[in-house]
């Protein structure tokens, strides 16, 4: 066995766990990296490139459904699933060598391909090595969670792991959960020619405003994506490949594919927790804010942390316990100012605090500013006018924004920066956006803020008056 000693252990290269070991390395710690499967973690290998990478290639089949409209007329698309499948993997290729052993050695850390468990409160074990470690940051990332649906187990569904391996396009896709992998992937799918049917337990889009989630639900079902809410399987099972869910509303379905997208669960089985004393929780690791975990030398971040899910999550997380492993410096890990978005078509973006949120908080104090895409002329043209910006304001200041509409997961990031830099909604409004982009959006939400204040105001039409008579 080998041993090591090093500043920095980091358990897991996904989108956390690297950028972690990257700004350390290159700020001057030791760092050690254990990964036992791919390297990039979920977001490249099995989240968010593929799935984005399908939506695209989705997107392309859907053109020829809509082109009628401008005046161009296409043959009705022929989708070649493993050409698909393909253009995914390429993807993936193309964006593995930044996260790749390769790249990390060549910034100088040791990279150990295989699990990693505690077996002391300092020191873990992977593979033939032991290494001592004066912090250590878990970065172990999540699971699909498969719910105790009696028979599923005996049934070959898929999750976002196995997804990618599909050999052929499903003629019947059905999907256990209407949250954004289920809502992202049941358009994709139904746009490449599947048949779709999602099975959700209680709300699909739950988590967002009910408004803007309708807006995205009414297009999935206009494309023909059924979703059944407030419906749960009771049970499953397998006949040759066609599935049977069986409803607890009395009904059935029977579909030639099952992908199951009904939550995560941290992984944090094997890790020896206990031996080092790290206590979980129901989502992940239990941490503090500063992402302590119950072991002082050790951080948690990413999706094993069991807060927010997503990259760019890890990554500020990443941010966070640098300055506090690297230089003992306090910080801190907040959530007001981290957006997120739901690449379905159209997108649905949130930042801050929702609409229900910022009522509860400030009660009459809030204004809550709408824009409708239906008046932006970039939208006009290009026959994508469902969509709505909803901004909350609190003493004219953002405190939360959520978009629906093409491109809503960049036109957030508009909101996003107002958040955190504390900017005032006048200086979004008084923004100069190029015209025509959907980003116009953005500066005409903000100045509907001051619409009542200008235009139905009897004392500036008074004053402007009086100044229009004085003025030579
Ligand atoms: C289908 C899908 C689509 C998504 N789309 C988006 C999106 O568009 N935008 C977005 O922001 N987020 C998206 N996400 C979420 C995003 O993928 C995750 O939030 C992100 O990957 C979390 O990064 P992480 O570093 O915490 O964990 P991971 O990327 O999961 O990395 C954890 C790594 O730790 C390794 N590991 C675990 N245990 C051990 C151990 N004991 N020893 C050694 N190695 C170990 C694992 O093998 C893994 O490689 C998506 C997720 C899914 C499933
Ligand atoms: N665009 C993005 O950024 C993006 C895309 C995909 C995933 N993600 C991340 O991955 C996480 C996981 O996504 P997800 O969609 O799997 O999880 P989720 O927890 O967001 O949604 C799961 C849905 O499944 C439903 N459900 C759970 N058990 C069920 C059952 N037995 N029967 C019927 N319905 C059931 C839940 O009510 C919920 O609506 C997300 O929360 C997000 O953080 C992000």
């Amino acid at each position: 066995m080998e041993t090591i000693r090093t500043d920095l252990l980091v358990i897991g290269a996904g989108s956390g766990g690297l950028s972690v070991a990257a700004g350390a390395v290159q700020m001057g710690a030791s760092v050690v990296l254990v990964e036992r499967g791919e390297m990039g973690g979920d977001c490249l290998n099995y989240g968010c490139v593929p799935s984005k990478a399908l939506i695209a290639a989705a997107a392309q089949a859907h053109v020829a459904q809509t082109s009628a409209a401008f005046g161009v007329d296409l043959d009705r698309p022929k989708v070649d699933w493993p050409r698909v499948r393909a253009h995914v993997q390429e993807t993936i290729a193309r964006i593995a060598p930044v996260d790749s052993q390769e790249r990390f050695e060549g910034l100088g850390v040791r990279v150990i391909r295989d699990h990693a468990r505690f077996v002391s409160d300092r020191e873990v074990e992977a593979g033939r090595c032991r290494i001592a470690a004066r912090r250590i940051v878990l970065a172990t990332g999540s699971a699909a969670a498969v719910p105790p649906v009696p028979g599923l187990a005996n049934v070959s569904f898929m999750t976002n792991e196995t997804l990618w391996d599909l050999q052929e396009l499903p003629s019947h896709l059905l999907i256990l959960g209407g949250g954004p992998i289920g809502m992202e992937m049941a358009q994709s799918f139904r746009r490449l020619g599947a048949q779709v049917t999602v099975v959700e337990g209680a709300k699909a889009l739950g988590r967002e405003d009910p408004e803007m989630a309708a807006i995205v639900l009414d297009r999935l079902r206009g494309e023909g994506v059924t979703i059944l809410e407030g419906e749960t399987v009771s049970s499953a099972s397998q006949q040759g490949s066609a599935i049977e869910l069986r409803l607890s509303g009395g009904g059935s379905l029977t579909g030639s594919h099952l992908l199951v997208a009904a939550g995560r669960r941290a992984n944090t089985e094997g890790l020896g927790l206990a031996v080092a004393g790290i206590e979980t929780t129901k989502t992940g690791l239990r941490v503090d804010a500063g992402l302590r975990t119950t072991n002082r030398r050790v951080y948690a971040i990413g999706d094993a942390a069991g807060g927010m899910q997503f990259t760019h999550v890890a990554g500020y997380h990443a941010g966070i316990i640098l300055r506090s492993a690297l230089f003992g410096l306090p910080a801190k890990a907040t959530t007001d100012h981290i957006p997120r978005a739901t690449y379905t078509r159209p997108e649905l973006a949130h930042v801050g605090l929702s609409e229900v949120e910022a009522r509860q908080r400030f009660g009459g104090k809030l204004e809550v500013l709408r824009a409708a895409l239906l008046h932006n002329d970039r939208a006009i043209a290009e026959r994508e006018t469902a969509g709505l910006a909803k901004v909350m304001v609190h003493r004219g200041r953002p405190v939360g924004a959520t978009i629906v509409g093409p491109q809503a997961g960049d036109l957030i990031s508009t909101w996003a920066l107002a958040i955190s830099a504390k900017t005032k909604i006048g200086q979004i409004a008084g923004m100069v956006a190029p015209y025509p982009t959907l980003g116009e959006l953005n500066k005409r939400v903000a100045g509907s803020y001051f619409t009542p204040r200008l235009f139905e105001n009897r004392t500036v039409k008074a004053v402007t008056r009086t100044v229009q008579r004085l003025l030579p």
